[in-house]
């Protein structure tokens, strides 16, 4: 499991700053997906070939009692709880403050591992900072600059080398696809999970141990095979399930990483609102099957349900390569459409794209559509081969490939998608250029 970095620390030290470090630098080009929102405080980052979640905590204040602040506090202290490392952030150029030391003692009481990053050191002298920051009593101080990258990498080395890498390749996919039922709270997921699995059909289930291993629950479905991840520390209670822990935004990253496909539940009776909006982004970053399950549709007029629509397609048009189900979780409606939804997005992440029939479509969408040229230079695509699955990654081979506009990857996107039928899964475009540009100046 990729492990979890939640970043702490007062307000304005910088964690926007390296949060924004960690998790832009995606090697893979992924094309933008227009409306996708990007002020969210989690996403996954990736540092020397390795992938985490990292959590930004909004400025953390452990004594407020009431408010905005003390929900914020609410927030981080449950991140805190799940964390699997702490980066304690400091500003080297404020200096120690009492503020700090009361988040040190917090983060001590935690008993998570915890890193003390001392931010904005970039001219600073080192030993001088050190000397300070040491008294927190939270180890080492780590210099570092957000802003200008120094020190990142080392910092992300000594976290990262704490936690064993996942083991290569995925399991092969026998039992079916997994599952993950995400959204925010109150849509309905618990009723959705009680709907697939409340009954005889689980398999069996695991009691949960003590480690942070997501429970998983196989269950059988019109004679078809599923594990649901779970979200919530599910536990069985008489003939139904019940969510433990209220909604935990760290469990639903784990769930949405470990799934084949995400079962993304919207609440009818409700507007869209951002958290759904960044929990959709989230999925679309991981690069996850989707399945949109519009819930709760049993309470709602037609009226009500042409604005939801509406207002989806406005909120959510990064969706689009998804299919919706419109469903009542309550009543069992939607649900088996819901479930070929989840085979059928399941079976287009894992299709095999066979090198001759990609680089033909390849050739035949440059016929139509040429890449624009780049400073003189045009790109010159020559083949294609599928470089993995869930999500389907298509790797483009040829020269002068890294000013490749967004709007055209789009356009393979597309014709790549209509081809092979890849309805529910996002796909990734990855170039590899050869290394002399000045090969096809034309
Ligand atoms: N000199 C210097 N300034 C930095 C560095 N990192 C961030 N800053 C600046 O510090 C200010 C605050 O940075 P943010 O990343 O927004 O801080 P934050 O901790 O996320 O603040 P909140 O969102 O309020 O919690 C901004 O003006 C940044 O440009 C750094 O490494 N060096
Ligand atoms: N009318 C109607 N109500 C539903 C439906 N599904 C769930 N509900 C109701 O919505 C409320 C919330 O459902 P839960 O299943 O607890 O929602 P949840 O997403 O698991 O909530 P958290 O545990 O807080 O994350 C309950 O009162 C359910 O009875 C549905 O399809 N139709």
């Amino acid at each position: 499991m990729k492990p979890t970095l939640v970043l702490v620390g007062r307000p304005n030290v910088g964690k926007s700053t390296l949060f924004n470090r960690l998790t832009k630098t995606r090697d893979a080009l992924v094309a933008d997906f227009p409306g996708l929102t990007r002020d969210r405080r989690y996403g996954l980052g990736r540092a020397l070939e390795r992938e985490f979640l990292v959590v930004d905590t909004a400025g953390f204040d452990p004594v407020a009692k009431d408010g905005i602040v003390h929900e914020m506090a609410k927030q981080a202290e449950q991140a805190i709880a799940e964390a699997d490392a702490l980066l304690f952030m400091v500003d080297a150029r404020s200096g120690l403050t009492p503020h700090d030391e009361q988040i040190a003692t917090r983060l001590r009481r935690a008993g998570r591992p915890t890193f003390l990053v001392v931010n904005k050191a970039e001219g600073m002298n080192r030993s001088m900072i050190s000397a300070e920051f040491h008294e927190l009593g939270l180890g080492e101080p780590l210099c570092i600059s957000s802003a200008h990258g120094d020190n990142v990498t080392s910092l992300m080395e000594l976290i990262l080398e704490s936690f064993p890498e996942d083991p290569e390749g995925e399991e092969v996919a026998e039992k079916g696809p997994r599952v993950a039922i995400v959204g925010r709270p109150n849509v309905g997921k618990s009723t959705m999970v009680n709907t697939l699995i409340g009954e005889e059909r689980v398999i069996a289930f695991d009691m949960p141990g003590t480690t942070r291993d997501a429970i998983e629950v196989p269950f059988e479905r019109n004679g078809r095979h599923y594990t649901l991840i779970d979200t919530a520390g599910l536990r069985k209670r008489g003939k139904v399930f019940e969510a433990v822990e209220k909604f935990s935004v760290i469990k639903t990253l784990q769930a949405v990483e470990q799934a084949n496909v995400v079962v993304l539940v919207l609440d009818a009776s409700q507007e869209i609102s951002d958290q759904d909006a960044h929990i959709a982004g989230f999925v679309v970053e991981a690069g996850r099957a989707l399945v949109v399950a519009v819930n709760k549709w049993d309470s709602v007029d037609d009226y009500r349900r042409q604005r939801i629509k509406e207002d989806i397609d406005r909120k959510l048009p990064f969706l689009a390569f998804a299919r919706f189900l419109y469903v009542s979780a309550l009543k069992g409606q939607g649900i088996a459409a819901m479930l070929k939804a989840v085979d059928g997005a399941y079976e287009a992440a894992m299709t095999k794209l066979a090198t001759p029939k990609l680089t033909r479509l390849l050739l035949d969408a440059i016929a139509r559509q040429q890449p624009p040229r780049h400073g003189g230079f045009r790109p010159k695509m020559r083949y294609a081969h599928q470089g993995g699955m869930n999500p389907p990654i298509i790797v483009i081979h040829g020269s002068a490939l890294d000013h490749v506009p967004a709007s055209y990857v789009r356009f393979l996107e597309r014709t790549f998608q209509e081809a092979f039928k890849l309805q529910g899964t996002p796909l990734r475009i990855q170039f590899k250029s050869s290394t002399n540009p000045y090969a096809n100046r034309d």
